[in-house]
């Protein structure tokens, strides 16, 4: 096998909640990495294998591919926002990856009554007579969210778990994320509806310098790109294959196109079946639909004479340029950027 290049590094989430999904998600793509010695922090990832795959915190893979020591970096959007910096070289491949999703939000404890939403902060700043503490791993966000919303206020830089602060009493508020409420519901805490700073979930991103200086690391980015699109759309679709009389594949495409909500991707694909003695055409009738849809689909094949539906997953669907390479490729040659 060809060895990794040492100038074309992916880093990957060594612990937390993205690490297993995201080895999933590589697996679920085609992509499955190889870790030699699961001690070690670095693997390879065999279907491309110019990639040097490495293992970091969330946090560090933010900052490693904005300084531009890793090329590309699978971590959450939210640290992604936190700590690319400004006018930073930080390029965002692919904003959904259909795993880690979760907001940062803002939290009160349960008993504030008066304060249902963000600008009740202010009030209650107010009557305290000081700015209120916010206890946060997100200290940029949080400081530009706050201060837009003219909420008079103290960071309080914390690490572990948030939701004590209030409790213990060297915090009024947090500002964390949230996925199920669970750990602010087991804290007494309570969301601010308008207090979401953001929605996030894992991203693939990259260095838009190291990208420029290396072209070799442009195959590995179309790689990482094309499957992970491909995967994507398809985990969402069903491959349906039914049999159907009819007089020619024309006729049966009108019945489809007529009676049926569902079409495929671009049309049905529609072949004959040979019987062993001639008696009534029969065609075999391909459709990709969406998941959601299978029901009405299911129903509509039969109010049309289709026979023994078959449903299967799709692994991929290929389009004929990934759009997001596409998109990568013009954020590279922008010279404004
Ligand atoms: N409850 C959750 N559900 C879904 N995604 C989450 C959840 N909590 C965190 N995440 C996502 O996972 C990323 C890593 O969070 P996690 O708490 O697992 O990190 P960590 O490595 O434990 O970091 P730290 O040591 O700072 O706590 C977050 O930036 C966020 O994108
Ligand atoms: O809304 P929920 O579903 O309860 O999830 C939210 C919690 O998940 C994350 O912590 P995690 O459990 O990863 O532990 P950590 O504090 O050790 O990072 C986050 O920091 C919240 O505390
Ligand atoms: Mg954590």
């Amino acid at each position: 096998m060809t060895e990794p290049n040492p100038a074309i590094r992916l880093s990957l989430p060594s612990k937390g909640r993205l690490a297993e999904d995201c080895l999933s998600f590589l697996a679920a793509c085609g992509l499955p990495v190889y870790k030699p010695n699961p001690r070690q922090y670095e693997a390879v990832l065999p279907a491309i294998p110019d990639l040097h795959v490495l293992f970091q915190r969330p946090v560090d893979i933010a900052v490693s591919v904005r300084d531009g020591s890793v090329t590309f970096g699978i971590t959450g959007r939210d640290v992604v926002e936190e700590f690319k910096g400004e006018n930073s070289d930080v390029i965002l491949l692919h904003n959904a990856l259909n795993f880690g999703g979760c907001t940062l939000n803002l939290a009160v404890p349960e008993d504030w009554q008066n304060v249902l939403c963000v600008p009740d902060l202010t009030d209650r700043a107010r009557q305290l007579g000081r700015p209120l503490r916010v206890a946060t791993k997100y200290p940029s966000l949080a400081g530009r969210f706050l201060a837009q919303h003219n909420v008079p206020y103290q960071l309080v830089h914390a690490e572990g778990t948030l939701e004590t602060a209030p409790a213990i009493g060297y915090a009024d508020l947090i500002c964390d994320i949230v996925s199920s409420g669970q750990t602010l519901r087991d804290n007494r805490l309570r969301p601010l509806p308008d207090g979401v700073l953001l929605t996030s979930q894992a991203v693939l991103i990259a260095n838009r310098e190291a990208l420029r200086r290396n072209p070799a690391a442009l195959p590995a980015a179309r790689q990482l790109l094309e499957y992970f699109e491909a995967y994507l759309r398809a985990s969402d679709n069903l491959a349906v294959f039914v049999n159907m009389r009819g007089d020619s594949p024309e006729a049966i495409a009108q019945r489809i196109f007529q009676e049926c909500h569902i079409h495929g991707l671009q049309g049905p694909t529609i072949s004959r079946v040979i019987l062993p003695q001639d008696s009534q055409s029969w065609y075999a009738v391909n459709l990709i639909v969406p998941r959601r849809d299978l029901f009405q689909t299911i129903q509509d094949l039969r109010r049309i004479g289709g026979s023994g539906v078959v449903a299967v997953p799709v692994t991929y669907i290929f389009e004929e340029e990934p759009p997001r390479y596409t998109a990568m490729l013009a954020a590279l040659n922008d010279p404004n950027a």
